[in-house]
């Protein structure tokens, strides 16, 4: 088996999807987990005005409704947060998502307090805290502040990982890499984009530049930059199509450096990294 193959299997891309259907598969994976654990009665994600939150979301609010419909309990309910770090430059673009997605609950958290302070305490130990460094923060900071929602509202988070940013690990270890449920694990990005248009989202909330936004310094990075691969490469790759060799390069060197985030903290019974 190739690595391109073994990689395809480990994510379950498929290469062609009915957009309908994997809307009902996320919705349904969303639902049987509530009936499995009926304590669990909302939903919280960071929504960040980008194509993954957005999608997310509004299939979070819509397993939500559904709930509410088939059980009678009116507690379940879906919880956006917005975190911005001080004022976002895109606040418009996440107004829309949420217009979009229409939560049950909106609440804002400002991160900026908490990411500077804890800044400011380990630039005091005298280790140095690069602009790369501190976005990550801001990303583990934001998962903080899901799960204080998701602990004070009978909560679970989801995440918004998804085939085209776990084959390259470009997400924060245990940051936006720290959730409960993944109901976009398996789809690429263009499946995304199609699941978002079979909803009926305006092309503007999903034909936006990627980015994580994390830098400071490069505001709104586009992801492509930052990887040196385009979305359309990563997401032929994932349908098992070939790409050049310089782009399965950059794809499988990604996948390889960024194995440990695809598994539990290491342990001396784990060979997967020998
Ligand atoms: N081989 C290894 N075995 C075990 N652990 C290993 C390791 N290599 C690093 N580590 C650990 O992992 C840490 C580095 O991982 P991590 O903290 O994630 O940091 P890192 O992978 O260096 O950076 C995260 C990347 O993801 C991008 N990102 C983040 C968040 C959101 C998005 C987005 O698209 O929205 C993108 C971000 O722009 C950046 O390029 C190290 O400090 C170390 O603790
Ligand atoms: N400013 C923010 N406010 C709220 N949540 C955020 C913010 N930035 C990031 N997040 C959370 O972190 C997740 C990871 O960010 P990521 O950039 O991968 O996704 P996105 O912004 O939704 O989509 P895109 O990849 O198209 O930019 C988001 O889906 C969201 O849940
Ligand atoms: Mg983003």
């Amino acid at each position: 088996m190739s690595l391109q193959e073994k990689i395809i299997k480990e994510l379950g891309v498929k290469p062609t999807i009915d957009a309908q259907e994997e809307i009902r598969k996320s919705i349904d994976f969303l639902k049987a987990y509530l009936r499995k654990y009926p304590f669990i009665k909302t939903y919280v994600l960071g929504i960040s005005g980008g194509q993954d939150s957005t999608l997310a979301g509004r299939l979070g609010q819509m397993a939500m409704e559904e709930m509410r419909a088939e059980t009678g309990n009116k507690d379940y309910k879906f919880v956006a947060v917005r975190l911005p770090y001080g004022v976002q430059a895109d606040e418009a673009d996440a107004q829309r998502a949420l217009e979009f997605i229409k939560p049950d609950v909106s609440l804002v958290v400002n991160i900026k307090e908490a990411v500077d302070a804890q800044v400011r305490a380990l630039e005091a130990t005298g280790v140095e805290i690069s602009d790369f460094n501190k976005g990550n923060i801001k990303a583990r900071q934001r998962m903080i502040s899901q799960y204080g929602i998701a602990g004070g509202m009978q909560g679970a988070v989801l995440g918004t990982d998804h085939a085209a940013e776990n084959i390259t690990g470009f997400y924060t270890k245990f940051g936006d890499g720290g959730a409960d449920l993944l109901p976009l694990f398996r789809l690429n990005k263009r499946q995304g984009k199609k699941l978002l248009a079979a909803l009926g989202a305006d092309s503007s909330l999903y034909e936006k530049v990627p980015t994580a936004d994390l830098e400071d310094g490069k505001p709104g990075l586009a992801d492509e930059i930052a990887l040196g691969v385009t979305y359309e490469d990563i997401d032929d790759y994932t349908e098992g199509k070939s790409v050049s060799p310089e782009s399965q390069e950059k794809i499988e060197s990604w996948y390889l450096k960024t194995e440990h985030k695809r598994h539990l903290p290491i342990t001396i019974f784990d060979d997967f990294w020998k």
